[in-house]
């Protein structure tokens, strides 16, 4: 049996000899190291156990290991340079921590609050947040909803969590009146947040709209929609480079 030998400076994509289930491809490793920088060992960590734990335990499809580098983590990541150190992220229906995990990897400066109502989930996420040693972030199990003026965070992320018009009703008031809500979104998101216009508009939110991020190191950029509740000074950075979406000709 032959066995495929690296050559000096091709990485090698075979699980055994790299010892990772999956492992960071070429094509990805320039945005990874943008996006985490020093902290990529903690991200690469993160995605084994995704790609172990992660899938025997149901919280991740089997066939997503081949692209959790690239449709999951970077995808997730991609909105870490917007964040502000001494800020609080509420991520609301986290899942398998995506995006808050993938955030606080790349942003330890600030601190993360998962909201996720199911305990094999949470039991999950607590494991992994030990084993990388994250200090910034802390599992609140349930629903968002309660957690209404419990939890004040200064900024909301949810992704695949609901559309538009419930997904405010969801996350806008964890902002106690001031902060912005980033929903990471798909081609659809234009059209979201028309329908939930009226919606936005009675919980205090204002100008949705929607841009991309990661537009300078991802092949297929991160759609957010940002919606902004009272004050949002100080709350992200302006000047980070973000990207427009084109309206969808199929529509
Ligand atoms: C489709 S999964 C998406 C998980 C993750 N955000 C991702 O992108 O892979 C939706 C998640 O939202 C959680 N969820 C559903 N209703 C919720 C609620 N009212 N408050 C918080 N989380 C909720 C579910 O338990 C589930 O983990």
């Amino acid at each position: 049996m032959s066995t495929a030998v690296p050559q000096p400076g091709e990485a090698s994509q075979d699980p055994a000899a790299t010892g990772s289930s999956a492992p960071l491809q070429d094509a990805d490793r320039l945005a990874a190291e943008t996006l985490f920088g020093d902290r990529l060992p903690v991200a690469e960590a993160y995605v084994e156990h995704l790609a172990t734990s992660g899938i025997e335990r149901g919280l991740i499809g089997p066939r997503e290991v081949p692209r959790l580098w690239e449709r999951h983590v970077l995808n997730c990541a991609a909105p870490a340079p917007l964040l502000v150190d001494g800020t609080t992220v509420a991520d609301v229906g986290s899942g398998a921590g995506l995006p808050g995990l993938c955030l606080a990897i790349a942003r330890p400066g600030v601190e993360f609050l998962l909201i996720e109502p199911l305990e094999r989930r949470c039991v999950w996420l607590q494991e992994v947040i030990d084993d990388l040693a994250l200090e910034n972030v802390t599992i609140l199990r349930g629903r968002s909803e309660q957690f209404f003026g419990k939890v004040t965070a200064d900024v909301v992320t949810a992704r695949a969590v609901s559309a538009m018009t419930n997904l405010a009703g969801m996350t806008l008031p964890l902002l106690s009146g001031n902060g912005v809500l980033l929903a990471l979104k798909g081609r659809s998101a234009a059209e979201e947040i028309a329908k939930a216009a009226k919606k936005i508009s009675s919980l205090g939110g204002r100008d949705p709209r929607v841009f991309t991020v990661g537009d300078d190191v991802l092949a297929e950029p991160t759609t957010l929609v940002r919606v902004d509740v009272g004050s949002v000074e100080g709350v992200l950075r302006e000047d980070v480079h973000t990207g427009s979406v084109e309206a969808d000709p199929t529509r």
